[in-house]
């Protein structure tokens, strides 16, 4: 029987994420709402930055606003809260550094006082633009409370982050204004109460009217905007949850898909399935004429379902992808669709979305599914349900405060792998030893202790997670998705410290060889290695890829960068423990640099998935050449891959790669020349390759060293990373690790060459 059912949100007693909540830690979120029942919002022209705090419950962060003079006064502010607010620090200048072990030493001063109470480093985790419009969506329609604060910083970030010249938003920070960013962000900015007539609305407004209104926006904005109720579910193009029905057996079964599409396709079913609206608002209504160059009541909103700006479309949906929308669209969901099937697939799904919520503690994997999650709870159980209330509590673990304003970060935050890189550095500088720096690694090494993830998720195989135990994820462990590279990196820092004299063994063999028998799982039959889990299906899935504004989204594929830091984690552990695995340790790294070879670009690089490209992946690349002994002098791959880095190095020694690079798969300029982060990529890879030539590298050197200031730090440049082949993230905390490794490893190679 067909079924075709809007379900409308009933009015809610206005929630509070205050009342009954046991967490301390969000004790000053007030209860000042924004739409729905609310009163007109207050939004203040700016916040006071001295008020703002960064909270570190066991790496969990969330900012808090104290409005109240005493608790201000009882919580200081910290150098890192003050850093990341763009706030004078006042440190005094140090020494000027005369050789690069000097510059290691200023730049440990300095990021040293950044090293938060539990042991890790913090990071502002910006860049997406799309992740705050889906969060605060997700507030809005859930009436979850948004404090002034927040409106306020909110949209100061959005004002400050729009396209100067067109006053539009892209996907990312660095990219030029798209209908996704622009019709997102301004529906952000409404939604937190700024006036339509504002002269950047109008602004942004004429933009996203030029790009052709929101009807020409890609599919995610399509859901969003339908869940609001600006746009109608007729143009969003299906998301069947009858997917999951599939057997595991069959090619496209949602389980093979990537993890981040998956969960996200996920909580999107379910909401699609049953056309799920928020309760209409003025501030909606109003919506339905400020986004559209046509009159509302006049779209035909199933005819644009595939309506979409060239800007948005940097994957365009393949014929076979359009020819299944056209058959759900006309045949299946109007005469087919059997009502027990769909509700079947949708109490599947939202079982499936109750192990996602349950094994995160309501985090969830990132902010894109962590937001829908949200709504699926309100739709499913309520506005007073449990779910409901921690799902708030945890989406505040997304922002972040600069001194721009208040963004929605990548994921909950990028702890466990600043902190390996930070370990690392210091080994190849030879700091680990030196007395000055041991609190700061004893803090670190703690913090990957308390980090591990000492057990797989419960239904694993039910809710198809790949094995973890032993393992680290990327953020914390609250979040508990291993990435192979990240627990590589995480590990190899461990048996650095581990194996240092002065350090104590925290993580025992076991929880080592747990670590050591998890990465095992993790290689494709090519011999590469992917990102959270081996590759479950082919890249002929990508012919399935609705996002349209991302590549290589559907499946998981091999990367340079996360087999590397395999491959040397793997040979880090062989050294100490000769006996365990030996074997398929052996065979593992052999086809593991085989692979590594065989991706080689014919002009020498590699190219990169989740760095600013070819320089990152090359990096990565000769590391796993060298770990195999295979270097400038021995290998052809090796001597390939460094004259391809060299061919690029500017008169001033550094590099400069632009994000287009990763777009286009062509190595390109960046147009503001060169950065410190690229330069520092480029030369641990000539470095670890054993480039015999000083000169190179020492002119590198000496920019990195020129760009260091009085006290110690390096300034933020442009955007370091990237996914998906076309969205940007920045990595804030690169500028201080790779600089510093790039620094330590120049100056043990050459303690005597003299640089300025
Ligand atoms: C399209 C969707 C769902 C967007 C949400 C954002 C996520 C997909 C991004 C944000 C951060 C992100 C780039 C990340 C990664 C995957 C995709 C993430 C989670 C991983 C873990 C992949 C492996 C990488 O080597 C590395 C560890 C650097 C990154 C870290 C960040």
């Amino acid at each position: 029987m067909a079924r075709k059912k809007v379900v409308i949100a009933k009015a809610a007693a206005e929630p509070s994420l205050e009342k009954g909540s046991t967490r301390k830690r969000f004790s000053n979120v007030n209860s000042d709402t924004i739409g729905h029942n609310a009163k007109r919002t207050r939004i203040e022209d700016r916040t006071d930055y001295l008020r703002w705090r960064l909270r570190d419950d066991e790496s969990r962060h969330t900012w808090h606003y104290l409005e109240d003079d005493e608790a201000a006064k009882e919580w200081p502010q910290t150098h890192a809260d003050k850093y990341y607010l763009g706030l004078p620090l006042d440190l005094p200048d140090l020494p000027p550094p005369t050789t690069p072990l000097d510059s290691v030493r200023n730049g440990l001063t300095f990021f040293e006082k950044l090293q938060l109470p539990s042991g890790h480093w913090g990071c502002e985790y910006g860049g997406p633009m799309f992740l705050l419009p889906g969060l605060v969506v997700a507030w809005y329609v859930t009436k979850t409370p948004i404090p002034w604060y927040y409106a306020t910083e909110i949209k100061n970030y959005l004002f400050a982050r729009a396209n100067p010249d067109d006053g539009g938003w892209g996907l990312h920070i660095e990219g030029e204004s798209t209908v996704f960013g622009t019709a997102m962000n301004y529906t952000t900015l409404r939604l937190v109460g700024v006036d339509a007539d504002h002269p950047k609305m109008i602004k942004a407004r004429a933009t996203l009217h030029k790009l052709g209104g929101a009807t020409h926006g890609p599919h995610w904005a399509k859901f969003w905007l339908s869940v609001l109720g600006v746009t109608h579910w007729d143009i969003v193009n299906p998301v069947p949850p009858e997917l999951w029905l599939l057997p595991d057996w069959t090619p496209i079964s949602p389980w093979k898909w990537w993890i981040h599409l998956r969960q996200v396709f996920c909580s999107m079913g379910y909401l699609w399935s049953k056309k799920w609206v928020a309760e209409e608002t003025d501030t909606i209504r109003s919506l339905r004429k400020e986004l559209f160059v046509e009159d509302w009541d006049k779209i035909k909103w199933a005819a644009h379902r595939n309506t979409i700006n060239p800007l948005d479309n940097y994957h365009p949906k393949t014929w076979v992808l359009n020819s299944v929308n056209w058959l759900l669209v006309h045949i299946w969901n109007p005469y087919l669709r059997p009502k027990v099937l769909a509700e079947k697939a949708e109490a599947w799904v939202s079982e499936l979305i109750d192990m996602e919520d349950k094994n995160t503690d309501y985090a969830d994997l990132a902010p894109v599914n962590g937001a829908v999650n949200l709504v699926v709870c309100f739709a499913r159980d309520g506005p007073d349900a449990f779910s409901v209330k921690r799902h708030r509590e945890r989406s505040q673990e997304f922002l972040w405060v600069n001194q721009e304003g208040l963004l929605c970060n990548g994921t909950n935050g990028v702890q466990c792998w600043d902190t390996a890189f930070a370990i690392q550095t210091m080994q190849d500088a030879g700091l680990t030893e030196d007395p000055r720096w041991r609190p700061m690694l004893m803090k670190s090494l703690k913090y990957l202790d308390d980090q591990q993830m000492r057990e797989n998720v419960e239904d694993q195989a039910k809710c198809y997670r790949q094995q973890r135990k032993g393992g680290w994820a990327f953020s914390n462990k609250d979040q508990g998705y291993a990435v192979s590279d990240c627990v590589s990196e995480a590990l190899k820092a461990v048996i650095i410290l581990q194996k240092t004299p002065g350090f104590d063994t925290l993580i025992d063999d076991q929880r080592i060889f747990d670590a050591i028998d998890t990465l095992l799982t993790y290689q494709n039959p090519s011999g590469g290695c992917s990102s959270y889990e081996p590759q479950r299906a082919g890249t002929w899935m990508e012919m399935l890829n609705a996002a349209e504004v991302f590549g290589r989204i559907m499946v998981e594929y091999e990367y340079p960068e996360c087999t590397t830091a395999v491959v040397t984690a793997l040979s880090l552990f062989t050294k100490h423990w000769p006996e365990y695995r030996t074997k398929d340790i052996r065979l593992f790294v052999e086809r593991a640099v085989k692979w590594v070879k065989a991706v080689q670009y014919p002009h020498g690089g590699w190219y990169g998935a989740w760095g600013i490209c070819f320089t990152y992946a090359t990096m990565f690349a000769l590391e796993s050449l060298s770990s195999i002994g295979e270097t400038y002098e021995t290998s052809e791959h090796s001597k390939k891959g460094c004259d391809f880095l060299l061919s690029h190095q500017r008169d001033d020694g550094g590099w400069s790669e632009s994000y287009r690079a990763c777009e286009t798969n062509e190595y390109v300029e960046h147009p503001s020349g060169s950065q410190v982060v690229m330069t520092s990529w480029a030369l641990i890879g000539l470095m670890k390759a054993n480039y015999p030539h000083v000169e190179p590298l020492k002119k590198g050197i000496k920019l990195i060293m020129e760009r260091q200031q009085p006290n110690g730090e390096w300034l933020q440049e442009a955007i370091e990373g990237v996914f998906n082949k076309s969205c940007m993230i920045s990595y804030p905390n690169y500028k201080f690790t790779f600089t510093m490794k790039a620094l330590g490893m120049f100056a043990k190679r050459y303690p005597d060459e003299k640089v300025i």
